[in-house]
């Protein structure tokens, strides 16, 4: 089922027209796009692919949901302004990033126990990002272990996201583990110490890691396995309960994150920022990045919607490290918005999942494609030529509905 990269999957604007033609001419030969254009249809069909408590973990959130909800209709709130009659001919999506050239400016968010969406997982996302040139954050509760899932990308560049474990040991192990197998940096998530309070996922008693599908990192650790009473082959509970008493470490604080610089040299991303003095503390702490992002509305129900953060975000920061988005981007026009007003990139999340549970590897490059090409298009047809050249005098803010 796994594709190989090829050299023409790289995304070279005028990439966007080139797959839009490249569509309309299979259509000629009675060829339609083997998943849905439309995001919500996409989700629709991965829901008839997916047991019921699959779908409700990721399309959940936190509370009465109202937080997931403002995070799309935020980007309602503003609009783009397009301009006419530039040379649009040339055109550049890429982006800088921590040292790395970006394609585009956009990887893919992390998102754990992916075998209760696919068989194949992180494998398959990891190729699909790899054949395209798009970074992905393997989470820590990963179905498949980083060192598998680093072999699955080959060259692709990688990161690695870190649920900060209570035993400092195990933390290092980890994050040496990471830097051995070439993730290029840590993405600390600090919004999800506690699991936020999800009804669908209450509901149902469901909670994936209890099943080992997000254990994979926890059982091939030498640090985490040593004083298990008995081998989680021999019997899974010791391990399962010590990952549930280990999982968050609820008393880290600010202080804590020189303890990381001490057992990595890769560069430190903070995920989950939404508070201006967060970010200046994050700056203050010499982090590399910070990600702004309400977890996609799975954590805290009442929360600010992301997008309506980012912007206090991008002003406590100054321009001194790169602030990252996500939480909403469903379209090309939501990365132009975003990037408008101070993203240097934005992380894909749920759209990505719809695609691995509907077309596995083939799938998720499919969105990522289709995403590419709406972005280069909508960028070109409001007069930019680049990403670099967005700011916010593309967009006006909208009469609130
Ligand atoms: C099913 C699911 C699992 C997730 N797992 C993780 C995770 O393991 N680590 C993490 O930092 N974020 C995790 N996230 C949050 C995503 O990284 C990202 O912040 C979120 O999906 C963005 O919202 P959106 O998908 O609505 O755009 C998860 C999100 C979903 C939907
Ligand atoms: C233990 C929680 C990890 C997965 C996650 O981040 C999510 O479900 O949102």
């Amino acid at each position: 089922m796994s594709e190989t990269p090829h050299e023409g999957d790289h995304v070279s604007p005028p990439y966007g027209s080139e797959r839009q033609f490249q569509i309309y001419m299979a259509g000629l030969q009675g060829q339609l796009p083997a998943l849905p254009l439309d995001v919500q249809e996409l989700e629709r069909r991965a829901k008839e692919r997916l047991s019921p408590e699959a779908y409700d973990y990721v399309a959940g959130g936190a509370g009465a949901e109202d937080t997931m909800q403002a995070n799309l209709a935020a980007f309602q709130r503003w609009s783009i302004v397009p301009r006419m009659l530039g040379n649009i001919a040339q055109r550049d999506l890429s982006v800088e990033l921590l040292g790395l050239r970006l394609p585009a400016p956009l990887l893919l968010a992390p998102i754990g126990v992916q075998s209760i969406i696919h068989p194949e997982a992180e494998l398959a996302v990891a190729r699909a990002a790899a054949s395209l040139g798009i970074p992905f954050i393997l989470s820590t509760v990963s179905s498949y272990t980083l060192e598998e899932v680093a072999r699955a990308a080959g060259g692709g560049p990688r990161w690695f996201q870190l649920y900060w474990p209570a035993d400092a040991e195990f933390c290092a192990s980890l994050v040496q583990r990471a830097e051995r197998a070439g993730y290029g940096a840590i993405v600390v998530t600090l919004d999800t110490r506690l699991i936020g309070w999800r009804p669908r996922d209450l509901q149902r008693a469901y909670l994936p890691f209890l099943q080992a599908q997000g254990l994979a990192n926890y059982l091939s650790d030498p640090v985490f396995r040593r004083d298990l009473p008995q081998t989680p082959e021999e019997n899974p509970f010791p391990a399962i309960q010590k990952y549930v008493s280990s999982f968050g470490h609820l008393t880290l604080q600010w202080e804590d994150l020189a303890f990381l610089r001490q057992h990595t040299q890769l560069p430190v991303l903070l995920k989950g920022i939404l508070h201006p003095d967060d970010a200046r503390r994050a700056v203050e702490c010499g982090v590399d990045g910070v990600i702004v992002s309400n977890h996609g509305g799975r954590q805290v129900a009442g929360a600010i919607a992301a997008l309506e953060a980012l912007p206090g975000v991008v002003e406590a920061v100054a321009g001194r490290i790169p602030v990252l988005f996500d939480s909403g981007i469903r379209q090309g026009a939501d990365i132009v918005k975003a990037v408008a007003l101070g993203a240097r990139a934005v992380l894909l999340g749920r759209p990505y999942i719809w695609g691995l549970a509907v077309g596995g590897e083939a799938g998720v490059r499919e969105v990522l494609q289709n995403m590419l090409a709406d972005l280069d298009l909508t960028l070109a047809l409001s007069g930019f030529v680049s990403v670099s050249s967005l700011d916010r005098s593309a967009l006006v803010k909208a009469e609130r509905a």
